[in-house]
């Protein structure tokens, strides 16, 4: 942790504070340590910040390398419509990509997947896990935040027609299929705005507990925003199309025709929609912990 360049000693250190998450470094699992235990509470909320900031990265690289496999098919819009022939009535009263993603999801859920903080379903219901429980450390405050069903919604009506040729090229399986790994890398990459709520809340609960007591949600996105990480992850997001996107060839000539998924699109919906829901699911879990501090406060 040397290396680091950072003041510990520092109380209201930010994750907007913190060095140039350029490299992600490999710190291990994000929930390191249960409530409670002997580290400095700043020191904490430091060390999940740094992780925070890599995870948000990885992400970044699985959203954009899943956005360009489903930019490999056409729209295949049917695979959206509920009751569509080509499926004989096999998918009930889902369309398609709900049938296959509640199928898929029922699996994962058997082998536990939904029990980790940062995963969400965006399917129901769903069997039990065969395994027994993990003991995850606590960093969140319980809470029911959950925006899946807008995320499918902006995907559905706003992503996929996008970033993907027009029309219907009949590979039904293989887009759907590349819609799971979209889904769930934004649900992800999207609910993580609750780490991150949560580290700035720590960094300033008085605050946040005021302004979720008055219900004042514009206030709360003002506090937690910032742009010049906003425009710094947007620089980067685009570097990063351009380079996924090019051809081996168009690579070593240094040109980027023909890309493979529309780079201006990619921006456009981190822009437009993810950023947006990361604070969205910010605000609303902040709402929640700031009752929750005024109400344990009240005691
Ligand atoms: O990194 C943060 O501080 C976040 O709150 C996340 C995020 C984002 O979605 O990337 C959202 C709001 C901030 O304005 C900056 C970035």
């Amino acid at each position: 942790m040397q290396n680091y360049d950072i003041d510990y000693k520092k109380p209201n250190a930010t994750c907007n504070e913190l060095p140039n998450p350029e490299t992600p470094r490999n710190l291990g699992c994000f929930h390191m340590r249960k409530h409670g235990s002997a580290m400095p509470y700043h020191l904490d909320v430091l060390l999940a910040c740094i992780t925070m900031i890599s995870t948000k990265y990885l992400i970044l690289i699985s959203i954009l390398t899943a956005l360009i496999e489903r930019a490999q098919f056409s729209v295949n819009e049917i695979i959206y419509h509920k009751n569509a022939l080509p499926f004989n009535g096999a998918t009930g009263d889902r369309t398609f990509l709900e049938y296959f993603l509640w199928e898929t999801e029922k699996i994962h859920a058997k082998v536990r997947r939904y029990t980790s903080p940062d995963e969400y379903a965006f399917t129901s219901p769903l069997p039990e896990p065969i395994l027994p429980p993990l003991d995850y450390p606590e960093f969140l405050f319980p809470n029911d935040v959950n925006i899946n069903d807008k995320i499918m919604d902006v995907y559905v009506n706003h992503l996929v027609g996008a970033i993907c040729p027009e029309g219907d090229d009949k590979n039904y399986g293989s887009a759907a299929t590349k819609d799971i790994d979209c889904l769930q890398a934004l649900s992800r990459r999207i609910h993580y705005g609750k780490f991150i709520a949560e580290s700035k809340f720590r960094s300033n609960p008085e605050e946040y507990t005021r302004l979720a007591m008055l219900n004042d949600t514009e206030a709360i996105d003002k506090l937690l925003t910032n742009k010049a990480v906003e425009m710094k992850l947007l620089k980067r997001l685009r570097r990063k199309a351009l380079t996924y996107g090019q051809t081996l060839d168009q690579e070593e000539a240094n040109i980027s025709t023909l890309l493979k998924v529309p780079v201006d699109a990619v921006v456009e919906l981190y822009e437009r929609w993810v950023i947006p829901l990361t604070k969205l699911v910010e605000v609303e879990y902040l709402l929640q912990r700031g009752r929750a501090w005024h109400e344990e406060h009240q005691k």
